[in-house]
């Protein structure tokens, strides 16, 4: 399998390499060049987890990896997650099910891919001799699942960079709290999206890139991507893919989860319609209905996780939506430098026959977490319920939805005890993460001082 960038101008790849590249050296995405078929998806039904995520994913790691290797991974990966299913689905309501994705060790979805890029980057650098650094910007989910993957190897450093004061305190404290020496986190002045255009700032800088050995663990690393595939195959699958077709409601940001079902749907997964659920940062809800992507104000929400503008993965879905025109996507991207762009009729076609999508304010964020409170007894997590209240709206008779459950209510206990009155626990392996020091280092959104501090902290 090779991987080809975005934007066309950057070496073609294998799996491996893609994983430990990251960022493309022309600032694109990297990009499996055809999508295999998924065969025989009727037979993934009943299996374990992870027998289904090695058939998903070896078309896509090639040789890479061996069949040994990739198995032995994923059951690492996965073996730690708290619930046997790995991602149980529960209904919600007729024809609506819920995707519980926080059984990981840091309660949120990025774990599913984390963790297992986490075992096969250390397959790679074991035969290697290399020694990387990953920086990573976070809303507050990522940082902690790259922290937890990551900690404590004696060839990897993890900085992370987070927007200071707008993380949970739960989040936070999870990326500031774990003491192994390799873990630096560091909080910025700025948004997300400042964080994130720091962290590509890093990798266009070749001459830094390369003396630290720089690696990426966000989204616009395709690993990531790749990883998140796999539950949209076994939740479609147990509603009866392939002969019946199923929808998705996915909370976006960065949409990496959601290219991901984009991508089980070309393998072949029956999925109708994958609908983009944003908050009150709906940039991407204004370019799927509009055509127009148009940076504005971040404004911060108690779905924090999401608030961002530039969201990385929408540059996978334009390249395909443009059918793989990287000259059209440089140019877009280009555009965006100066504020936004706007999608041509043919591409936002393509895109309108995948994706369709919905907004949510802070109010009708609470209301839900306070109706599926009354509703079902279950305490939802604010960036689900803004998942939930799209469903809602897109919900087709025949056509199960299916809405991803993408983080652990506990995560956000001042959210949710705002609309139900109720502050979540903490699962036990948690439970003294109020009591635990914590290592911060402000930084501010510059460069050069961001560079200066990596090589001044950097061990490996
Ligand atoms: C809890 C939660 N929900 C949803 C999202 C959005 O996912 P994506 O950035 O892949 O669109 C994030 C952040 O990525 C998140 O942490
Ligand atoms: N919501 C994310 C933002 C980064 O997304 P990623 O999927 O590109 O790593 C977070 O929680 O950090």
């Amino acid at each position: 399998m090779r991987y080809v960038s975005t934007r066309g101008e950057a070496p073609v790849l294998n799996f491996e390499q893609a994983m430990l590249t990251g960022l493309a050296r022309d600032g694109g995405l990297y990009l499996p060049e055809t999508v295999p078929a998924l065969s025989d998806i009727g037979a993934l039904e009943g299996l374990p987890y992870e027998v289904a995520a090695f058939r998903v994913l070896k078309p896509f790691t090639g040789d890479s990896f061996s069949d040994e290797e990739l198995q032995g991974a994923i059951a690492r990966a996965y073996q730690g997650f708290r619930h046997v299913a790995r991602a149980p689905l529960t209904q919600l309501a007729p024809g609506h099910h819920l995707l519980e994705l926080f059984h990981g060790p840091t309660l949120a979805f990025k774990d599913f891919a984390m963790q297992l890029i986490g075992q096969l980057f250390q397959i790679a650098l074991a035969r290697s001799g290399q020694r990387i650094t990953i920086v990573g910007a976070t809303s507050g989910d990522t940082g902690s699942a790259a922290i937890e993957a990551f900690r404590g190897l004696s060839n990897v450093d993890v900085f992370i960079l987070f927007p200071h004061g707008r993380v949970s305190e739960v989040q936070r404290r999870q990326m500031t709290t774990p003491d192994d020496a390799n873990v630096h986190a560091l909080a910025m002045d700025g948004h997300f999206d400042d964080c994130q255009a720091r962290l590509k700032d890093l990798f266009n800088d070749h001459a830094f890139r390369d003396q630290v050995g720089l690696a990426g663990v966000n989204s616009i690393n395709w690993g990531r991507v790749l990883a998140q595939i796999v539950y949209y195959v076994t939740s479609a699958v147990s509603l009866g893919a392939p002969y019946r077709e199923v929808d998705f409601t996915v909370p976006t940001g960065n949409f990496g989860d959601i290219f991901a079902g984009s991508i089980a749907r070309a393998m072949g997964v029956p999925i109708r319609r994958l609908v983009v659920a944003t908050n009150q940062n709906d940039i991407l809800h204004r370019a799927l209905t509009t055509g127009e992507y148009r940076m504005g104000e971040v404004h911060p929400s108690i779905s924090p996780s999401m608030d961002i503008q530039v969201s990385s993965n929408f540059e996978r879905a334009l390249f395909m939506a443009y059918g793989g025109d990287a000259g059209a996507i440089r140019q877009l991207m280009d555009e965006l430098k100066a504020g936004g762009f706007s999608i041509s009729q043919g591409a936002l076609q393509a895109l309108q026959d995948q994706y369709a999508s919905g907004r949510v304010s802070e109010d009708e964020t609470t209301a839900m977490i306070r109706t599926i409170r009354e509703e079902t007894g279950q305490i939802i997590c604010p960036h689900t319920a803004v998942g939930v209240q799209v469903a809602r709206d897109h919900l087709e008779p025949g056509v199960p939805m299916i809405t991803l459950a993408t983080a652990h209510p506990a995560k956000f206990p001042d959210a949710v005890e705002a609309a139900i009155g109720i502050r979540p626990d903490l699962p036990p392996h948690m439970a003294d993460i109020f009591d635990l020091p914590e290592r911060v280092t402000r930084v501010e959104n510059d460069n050069d001082a961001l560079k200066s501090l990596i090589l001044e902290r950097r061990i490996a």
